[in-house]
């Protein structure tokens, strides 16, 4: 039987306790819907597009961990994804395991490879000798001492203890106690939020051809028309060494005259560009622009070429 849709319900990388349900709760027009606790970002994109789900929380970045790869690889690879939220979740990690273990007893470690990123410091100083279980989440890490004895302790949030009658062996093994994540809301919508003054807009790109300062000129088209970018990273395309796509988050929104025009740049210089979305910034922070590129300003341009075109000028 065809699964019915449920375009109301949101996909959350889970089970219960996880940072990305912490994300999920910050959404307003969430609440009170069904969510659908799901393993893998392949898994919660993919309710967005079979239309299982109205939308899927996933985390894009780390404060130290950088870019989370398997996301930005989905939105470069599925088509008609857009982002149409941005939310920050503190994260800081304890150390868990089975009842009446100690700290000695620990020989290998269940966890979430982004978090076991960033629990080096404490890892090396405190079991330079452990071994790593890859989980699929940090409540899931917790979760799998129960299932089976392959490990010893697993890496978790710190409320993992509401959920799991588990041990705290350590608390606090982040190697940086203000470790944010970055999540976003992904959904099939083409309704772009309304721009708020407070926004960013994520794009994809791809250079042009392996000459001298290419990536200078993709740059140029934002440095000229007055647009901050608050990320860009390479990720490599896959089908050859040394083939990178860009993911690049600009300061404003697509109905800002000086996006928009920087966007019609890109479109002209690249093979290849995904756009994201345009959304309201999870801090709120607005945006701040050389009055030279305001709205205004484009718009006298326009209407001069109008008026010349026309012979009014
Ligand atoms: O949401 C979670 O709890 C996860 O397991 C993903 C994750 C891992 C590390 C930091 C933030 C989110």
């Amino acid at each position: 039987m065809p699964e019915t849709p449920q375009p109301e319900t949101y996909s959350y990388l889970g089970p219960a306790g996880t940072f990305t349900e912490v994300a999920l709760s910050q959404v307003a027009a969430a609440a009170g819907k069904p969510w659908r606790s799901v393993n893998n970002v392949g898994e919660a994109l993919d309710d967005v597009v079979s239309g299982r789900s109205a939308a899927a929380m996933i985390a894009i970045e780390n404060s130290v961990e950088g870019g989370v790869s398997a996301t930005q690889d989905a939105l470069a690879s599925i088509p008609h994804l857009r982002i149409i939220g941005e939310y920050l979740v503190p994260v800081n990690f304890v150390l868990v395991a089975r009842r009446g273990t100690t700290l000695a007893d620990v020989r290998v470690i269940n966890a979430h490879p982004v978090a076991y990123a960033q629990c080096h410091v404490w890892l090396d100083a405190n079991l330079p000798s452990h071994g790593h279980i890859p989980a699929t989440s940090n409540v899931a890490a917790a979760a799998s001492l129960f299932d089976s004895d392959h490990a010893d302790a697993a890496i978790a949030p710190p409320g993992i203890t509401a959920h799991h009658d588990l041990d705290v062996l350590a608390e606090n093994i982040g190697d940086n106690p203000n470790a944010v994540t970055r999540f976003i809301l992904v959904s099939r919508t083409t309704t772009t939020p309304a721009a708020t003054g407070a926004d960013k807009t994520s794009i994809i790109a791809e250079l042009p051809d392996d000459r001298a300062g290419s990536l200078l000129e993709m740059l140029e088209q934002f440095a000229t028309r007055g647009v901050n970018m608050s990320l860009l990273e390479s990720r490599p395309i896959g089908d050859a060494l040394g083939r990178y796509r860009f993911v690049i988050d600009l300061d404003g929104h697509i109905d800002e005259e000086r996006v928009a025009d920087a966007l019609m740049g890109l479109r002209r210089f690249s093979p290849n560009v995904t756009f994201l979305g345009s959304y309201p910034r999870a801090d709120g922070i607005r945006v701040k622009f050389d009055q030279r590129y305001g709205d205004a300003v484009f718009t006298e341009a326009r209407d001069w070429l109008d008026r010349l075109k026309s012979g009014l000028e």
